[in-house]
């Protein structure tokens, strides 16, 4: 059976960052397990959209082959994820965008079908996941009309993902604590294991 497409969701894949953890490597090119870490995430969301985008600020003819667009910060020097969360919502074509960090090898699609069922029923509202405790801010869903107040935000100097989406009403979709398929990878120590462990970077 093949996966159906997330109706109305742009994805946006952040490959954006400094990689200060890696030695200042751009960790969504850095090879796990023989392949790119974005490759990993490529390969789970294409058929899930008709609008792939993928946030970089190096690259970029490396990360082109990954999406249908490349987004780049609006602002220089690494200003953090929220810029490019910004910038993908200005580009995204649909109602939804759907967003993900470039270091987590081992999300599955029943978890990004999951996210967006659960948006469904509050379409005004951004849903993050929840992680125990613990909020995953980069890795939720938001309504693409929210731009505008974002970048209110933004312009009154809020940098942290998180807290414009929990200003924004976000609802959560929980998930168990340990569970493998957030697993992400920030530290060359992560990369040479087979199994990344749990733990965030967010
Ligand atoms: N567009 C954009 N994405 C970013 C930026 N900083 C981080 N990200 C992305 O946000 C996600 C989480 O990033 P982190 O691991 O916290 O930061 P990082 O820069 O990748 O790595 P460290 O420097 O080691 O913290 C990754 O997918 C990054 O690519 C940024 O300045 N712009």
């Amino acid at each position: 059976m093949t996966d159906p497409l997330l109706p109305s969701c742009s994805i946006l894949l952040l490959a954006g960052g400094r990689g200060q953890r890696m030695g200042g490597q751009d960790k969504g090119l850095i090879e796990w397990q023989g392949r790119p870490l974005i490759e990993w995430l490529h390969d789970v969301v294409r058929p899930l959209t008709d609008e792939l985008l993928l946030s970089c600020n190096r690259n970029q003819p490396r990360y082109a082959v990954y999406a249908d667009r490349l987004i780049t910060d609006e602002e220089e020097g690494f200003p953090g994820p929220l810029a490019g969360i910004r910038a993908g919502l200005v580009a995204a074509r649909n109602p939804w965008m759907l967003l993900l960090p470039c270091d987590t090898p081992l999300i599955d699609r029943a978890l990004l079908h999951s996210i967006y069922s659960a948006a469904l029923s509050t379409p005004d509202k951004p849903l993050m996941l929840r992680r125990g405790a613990q909020w995953e801010p980069l890795i939720s869903i938001i309504p693409t009309d929210l731009h505008e107040q974002i970048d209110e935000y933004w312009r009154d100097g809020e940098r942290s993902p998180q807290r414009v989406l929990l200003k924004l009403g976000a609802n959560e979709l929980r998930i168990e604590p340990d569970d493998p398929r957030l697993a992400n990878i920030n530290t060359p120590e992560l990369l040479k294991t087979g199994m990344p462990t749990t733990g965030t970077s967010r």
